[in-house]
């Protein structure tokens, strides 16, 4: 429960505000009954009972602003920790960058936002429980300081509530985590289906799609029908439960009064008394409130439990070539080792294409190059220098990234490609632009550069330039393309490869592709075959091999 207990120490102050208010509050409704009885009983007995019924006045305004101060310090303390914990998911979750989407991305905004505003609740919820135990608790103590028979008679069917508070907390637990799992799964579904709403509609699968996204529809049903049967039955059962023992109080308190044991405002504070000690509904809602947001607080935890890179306090050496070095690196994905003790050296200003089938790893290799993920075993070094010794900024001035399917990120257009830690000057993002044969259709647009994204729709391979502009527009010593050239058409993909196989700034580029014309082009080729470098030539070499050429299929490309 790491995330309510930081968030709850943190809020230390409001917490124990809520606690003491709430614990005043039930000692306010504590003395009230006493003060009123004894008002009755002077008032009937003909004596001066101004100071009493002065009393009666001070406390019910005292119950008043200790309820109304728990209140606002709840909302405030709610609302506080909503927003600190959202705050540090979403920090945590960009941090981890990829390692985090394997909990899909549906059910992750469903943990940030309403899982988030659930966890919050739990401080403030739980800190109101003293007060919530304190009210029957005093009350069956001031009931047995009234009269002892009057207790007795309470303690007789207290177990009964015992049991039902205990048995509430136990099943809305399991019916809670339940329900918002599913919550999760459908969320799961619907943003996948969301991101392929043409593949389905081109498949005309739109029933078949809808009935996969509510699947889990049932066990949400059933979850939430568990949660209000518990609730119900709980409510329930303390609706019989309270006004019986109220009755079996007040009847003994009747029995007492006739025998003179009791005076009519004893008779009076007990009826409140009682009412108190049955005070199961405040407890039972606030126990609801604590295990919904024990539930919820889980579900972040998990979130926060994803590793986060930590990163070195290295620089890189001041005019070092860029030279990239993958020592016995292995990636583990799923059940498979998709790369295996894999050695591989890229010359600094080099340009190295990495080809291989499909699946072979090339899209692990690319991203365990700039530390997008870390590899399951061995090293990955750049210019020497072990990329997790490197501080955060170094590695991302460092290594720059380009992909097939690249997000475009900002307000405008011209924000998309300059993208990054720090701003970028507008030549910068020009050239960029112009290298990745964008410039022309961004300056086509109602306000060139400045367009709003949303207001320029981009076909696939505009898209896949304006991830080139972002990579080619910043500084640094290592190129990653992964796959980034592959929706071009050939005359722009020969302009962009002008751009990237004769680079001015002399970076060292690593591309992998499918195509052999791209993989002609670049000064060698690294064949990943097995989880391993099969070869490391000139592509004019590695043709004369048989199964080279059946990796690019129709010879005709090269
Ligand atoms: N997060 C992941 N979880 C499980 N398996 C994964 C994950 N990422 C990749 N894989 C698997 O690792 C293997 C290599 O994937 P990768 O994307 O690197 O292949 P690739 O050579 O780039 O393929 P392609 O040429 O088709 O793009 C594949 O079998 C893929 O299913």
């Amino acid at each position: 429960m790491a995330v309510v207990v930081e968030t709850g120490r943190q809020d230390a102050g409001r917490v124990v505000g809520i606690t003491v208010l709430g614990l005043l509050s039930a000692a306010v409704a504590l003395a009230l009954p006493y003060a009123l009885g004894h008002a009755l009983d002077l008032l009937l007995r003909g004596a001066a009972a101004g100071w009493w019924v002065a009393a009666c006045g001070g406390l019910i305004a005292a119950q008043t602003a200790t309820g109304a101060g728990e209140d606002l310090l709840a909302g405030l303390t709610t609302a506080r920790s909503a927003a600190r914990i959202r705050r540090r998911t979403v920090r945590h979750m960009l941090a981890a960058g990829p390692r985090a989407a394997g909990k899909g991305t549906g059910d992750l905004v469903t943990r940030v936002v309403g899982n988030a505003s659930d966890a919050a609740a739990t401080p403030a919820a739980a800190a109101a429980l003293p007060a919530a135990l304190a009210a029957p608790v005093g009350g069956i103590v001031a009931l047995g300081l009234t009269d002892v028979w009057l207790a007795v008679a309470f303690l007789a069917g207290a177990p009964l509530l015992a049991l039902l508070v205990h048995r509430f907390a136990r099943a809305s637990a399991d019916s809670v985590i339940g329900y918002q799992n599913a919550q999760g799964r459908i969320a799961t579904l619907l943003v996948e289906a969301l991101g392929g709403a043409r593949t389905i509609a081109a498949a005309g699968t739109e029933e078949r799609e809808n009935a996969r996204i509510l699947a889990p529809l049932p066990e949400l049903g059933t979850q939430g029908r568990r949660m209000w049967r518990v609730q119900g039955r709980a409510t329930a059962q303390a609706a019989v439960l309270v006004p019986l023992l109220q009755l079996t109080v007040l009847a003994v308190g009747g029995i007492r009064l006739s025998v003179g044991a009791l005076s009519v405002g004893d008779l009076l504070a007990a009826s409140r008394y009682v009412l108190l000690a049955t005070g199961i509904g405040v407890l039972v809602g606030q126990l609801g409130a604590v295990v919904k947001g024990r539930a919820a607080a889980t579900r972040v935890d998990e979130v926060l439990a994803v590793p986060v890179p930590a990163h070195g306090t290295r620089q890189l050496p001041r005019h070092g070539p860029g030279a990239l070095e993958l020592r016995a690196v292995t990636a583990v994905r799923g059940a498979d080792t998709v790369l295996d003790r894999l050695d591989l050296t890229v010359p600094g200003g080099s340009c190295v294409a990495v080809v291989g089938r499909s699946g072979a790893g090339k899209s692990v290799l690319a991203a365990l190059a700039g530390r997008l993920a870390d590899p399951d075993g061995g090293t990955v070094l750049l210019d020497d220098c072990p990329l997790p010794e490197l501080t955060a900024a170094e590695l991302r001035d460092a290594v720059g990234y380009a992909f097939e399917r690249p997000a475009l990120l900002g307000d405008t257009v011209g924000d998309a490609i300059a993208f990054g830690p720090r701003p970028l000057p507008f030549e910068h993002v020009t050239r960029g632009a112009r290298a990745a044969e964008a410039d022309g259709f961004v300056r086509l647009l109602p306000d060139g550069y400045a367009t709003a994204r949303s207001r320029a729709p981009f076909s696939g391979g505009e898209i896949q330039r304006l991830g080139l502009a972002r990579a080619f527009a910043r500084p640094g010593r290592l190129l990653v393309l992964d796959d980034a050239t592959s929706s071009l058409d050939t005359v722009t993909e020969v302009r962009v490869a002008r751009a990237l196989f004769h680079d001015h700034a002399h970076r060292t580029r690593l591309l992998t592709t499918h195509r052999a014309a791209t993989a002609a082009r670049a000064d060698l080729v690294a064949w990943l075959d097995a989880g391993r470098i099969r070869a490391l030539a000139p592509h004019d070499v590695l043709w004369a091999d048989a199964d080279y050429r059946a990796l690019f299929g129709d010879a005709a490309d090269a």
